[in-house]
């Protein structure tokens, strides 16, 4: 075994600690190893003022680490799943899915109020298709207005844009102890996260033996296999984060359940479909409950979404 490791992040404030808690659950579980933590910015961190649905671009905030990678710089790289594609570059893999928090949407909102709360016409940030389809669907009254930037940003632009409130992951404001601003948990009957929200990927050379053992170490198998499920999903619909997409896998009592929406942009039409599975079946109930929804009416949002109508 390797004694240093180099470890590659993106530097913003979010992705660091991510990155700082894999390499200290490492460092207790190898003592005589040191790991060395590099930072590179991304496509994704330098054309922060461009829509995400607009730039497009599969791994546009993984593709820098992953090259890195490639080119034998870095060791392994840790990633927010859900920035991650589903088909990765030949010969990286994900070494591990880490035990996932909070999976939701937190609502940020001016004085604390809950969504259901907010006045008619309330405007609300957030950049994400998935985030505006289901809360239109929701409350056509909302007004979505475009949010992108790392947290800190997006946390200003609430004051300064003087919105009513934002949405953001529960998770990374969590990460970054911002818990006390989260008036609510959007509940998932009303928005479905993102596929992977909530869970961290670490990502190595699949022909790197002693890496795949030593990241067995931040492995969680449930997690796993959750995600394995909405990844399968989402690859079946062929979706990036083009189109509204939204996904949540499950393991309780020995059995995955996966939940998943598909939905026009405007939201008059939201696709709801859910299958259950035995844990080890879970890339084939990802690909069952995407062809649920495709069936149910999704081919045709997914024909309209990408024909720009
Ligand atoms: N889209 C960017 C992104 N990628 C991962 C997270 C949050 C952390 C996570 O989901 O694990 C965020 C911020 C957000 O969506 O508010």
């Amino acid at each position: 075994m390797k004694r240093k490791i180099t470890v590659g992040s993106r530097d913003s404030a979010l992705a660091l600690w991510q990155t700082r808690w894999v390499v200290e659950q490492l460092e207790k579980q190898n003592p005589e190893v040191t790991f060395e933590i590099i930072t590179m910015k991304t496509k994704g961190d330098k054309m922060l003022d461009v829509a995400l649905a607009k730039i497009g671009d599969k791994g546009l905030f993984t593709k820098e680490l992953e090259v890195a990678m490639q080119r034998r710089e870095i060791d392994f790289a840790v990633h927010s799943l859900k920035d991650l594609p589903t088909v990765l570059p030949e010969g990286l893999t994900i070494g591990a899915v880490c035990k996932r928090d909070n999976p939701g949407d937190a609502l940020i909102s001016k004085d604390g109020r809950k969504l259901e709360e907010l006045p008619r016409g309330a405007r609300i940030g957030t950049s994400s298709l998935r985030r505006c389809a289901q809360l239109l669907n929701y409350r056509p009254d909302f007004q979505l207005e475009s949010l992108r930037g790392n947290l800190n940003t997006r946390m200003k632009k609430l004051v300064s844009e003087r919105l009513d409130a934002i949405i953001l992951a529960a998770a990374g404001i969590t990460r970054m102890g911002w818990e006390d601003m989260i008036a609510e948990i959007i509940p998932f009957d009303i928005c479905l996260p993102a596929v992977g929200q909530g869970a961290i990927a670490v990502e190595c050379r699949e022909d790197d033996q002693d890496i795949v053992e030593l990241l067995k170490g931040v492995e969680h198998p449930a997690t796993r296999a959750a995600t394995n499920a909405e990844r399968a999903l989402l690859r079946r619909l062929e979706g990036g984060c083009q189109i509204p997409i939204g996904a949540f896998g499950e393991v309780v009592k020995e059995k995955l359940t996966l939940t998943a929406i598909v939905a026009t942009l405007d939201g008059s039409q939201v696709i709801r479909a859910q299958g259950e599975a035995a844990v080890d079946q879970a890339i084939q109930l990802g690909i069952e409950v995407a062809e649920k929804l495709l069936d149910m009416g999704g081919k045709k949002i997914l024909q309209q979404v990408r024909s720009g109508e």
